[in-house]
């Protein structure tokens, strides 16, 4: 397995482009499933978990094509009796996504149960219940979700459902599901994600009827057909997120390009408040951070929670900064129950964090000194690259599946900012 090798104490400085975001393009892949007709979806990130996506999507039956200018072309105008196999579903679980827009075009969908991961268990239990709500007989059988329509019945039915909580490939599932379905859809507690806004945008230039996406209740009122359409995926929020936190940590001035600031608003308060000079215009977001090393920054406490909020998936990299800033600061994470499996790791590169249950206290001021750590998941590898960026000495991240999941060059980008990091392939990683 690859390994990244980073030697840390570098500022970072210049300008990196922010990649189309992964949990707005697996949506938008699967968006695809709902047309005969041929739909492209241009700044489409590279990362491992598109890549699997459009397996999944070339194995259903849909042909596939990601271009050298980032777009991908697909055209799902033969669909047979379709199936998300295990071997695809379990490394992904986003694959969930093809249950709601198969059940919506063809009224069959077998998609294997993806099982729990590494942050929690992670139950689909609210997408089967929406899905059944609107008609849609299911069975779970050999691992599998086997959803069909009921004798005589040729389209699922609008319905109002509450989901029993915020869940955002829940919401997406559903709203999929309720474009091509007979009649009004209510969606109430839904998420308000920039992603299920940029899906919802897409929906409606393919001729979906939909309003409310944004907020916590979405109307949905369903169409005979939907037809392709070309549309453009927003930028990953996360990403932006990470490279800020990176930034603040190490200090520096980094303008990033394509970054959408109204979409980061609880984690730009943050690192303000943490000492970093953040500004947003229509084409980016600047930090400008005295870094770490200069004692100014302070850490701070945060809870996580649904969008608006502080997203879960900053959590891991706000601890990194929050590691070598000044000061106590507690980290409450309400959405996953297993999320900080970074902790141990962060030890390793000599932080000081007690983890209990759902909170964190972190003790800043950590002098952090290069070692050997392993990512344990996304966004905990993201953490382990930030805190290797301001160690002292060699960091050497292992278990990169992780990060290349998510990110599209990071090592490339941070490069280009002026960090010391590169990827050693397998078989020179020692
Ligand atoms: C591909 C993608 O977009 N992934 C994101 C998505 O994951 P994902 O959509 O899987 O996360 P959810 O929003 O569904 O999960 C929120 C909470 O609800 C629970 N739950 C969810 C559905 C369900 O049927 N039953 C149930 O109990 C989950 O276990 C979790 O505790 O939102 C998460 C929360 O912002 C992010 O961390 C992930 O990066
Ligand atoms: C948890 C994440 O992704 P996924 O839902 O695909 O596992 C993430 O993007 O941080």
């Amino acid at each position: 397995m690859d390994q990244l090798k980073i030697l840390g104490g570098r500022p970072l400085n210049g300008e990196v482009p922010i990649s189309g975001a992964k949990n707005a393009a697996l949506p938008l892949l699967c968006a695809a499933l709902l047309t005969d007709q041929p739909v492209t979806l241009r700044n489409v990130p590279r990362l491992q978990d598109v890549r699997t996506m459009l397996d999944l999507l070339a194995y259903i039956g849909v042909q596939t094509r990601h271009d050298e200018y980032g777009a991908v072309h697909l055209h799902a105008d033969r669909l047979g009796e379709p199936e998300a196999p295990y071997e695809l579903v379990r490394s992904m679980r986003a694959s969930i996504l093809a249950l709601g827009p198969l059940m919506a075009r063809i009224g069959y969908a077998k998609v294997a149960l993806p099982g729990g991961c590494a942050i929690g268990s992670r139950p689909v239990d609210q997408h089967i219940r929406g899905l059944q709500a609107m008609g849609a007989q299911t069975l779970v059988e050999h691992g599998n979700i086997i959803a069909t329509l009921p004798r005589g019945a040729s389209r699922l039915k609008g319905a109002r459902i509450t989901t029993e909580m915020v869940t955002v490939t829940g919401t997406e599932n559903l709203l999929m599901a309720a474009v091509l379905a007979e009649g009004e859809t209510v969606l109430t507690n839904a998420a308000q994600e920039p992603e299920i806004v940029d899906l919802a945008e897409m929906l409606i230039a393919m001729g979906a009827h939909i309003e409310g996406h944004g907020t916590s209740t979405i109307h949905i009122e369903g169409v005979q057909a939907l037809h392709g359409c070309d549309h453009a995926v927003v930028a990953d929020r996360i990403e932006a997120g990470t490279f800020l936190c990176a930034v603040a940590a190490t200090g520096g001035d980094v303008f990033l390009r394509h970054a959408r600031g109204e979409h980061l608003q609880a984690v730009i308060d943050k690192l303000r408040a943490l000492g970093a000079d953040i500004s947003c215009n229509g084409d980016g977001v600047r930090i400008q951070s005295p870094g770490a090393a200069s004692g100014k920054l302070q850490a701070q406490s945060f809870r996580t929670t649904e969008y608006p909020g502080f997203p879960t998936d900053m959590q891991a990299q706000f601890m990194a900064l929050n590691c070598v800033a000044h000061g106590t600061s507690t980290i409450t994470e309400n959405i996953f129950e297993n999320r900080f499996m970074h902790v141990g790791e962060l030890a390793r590169l000599g932080a000081n964090i007690q983890a209990d249950g759902r909170v964190a206290v972190v003790e800043g001021g950590a002098q952090l000194t290069g070692a050997a750590v392993s990512s344990t998941d996304l966004r905990a590898s993201a953490c382990l690259v930030i805190a290797g960026l301001v160690a002292s000495g060699e960091t050497l991240v292992g278990e990169l599946q992780h990060l290349d999941r998510g990110y599209d060059g990071i090592e490339v980008k941070l490069r280009g900012l002026g960090a010391d990091i590169a990827r050693i392939p397998c078989q020179r990683a020692q």
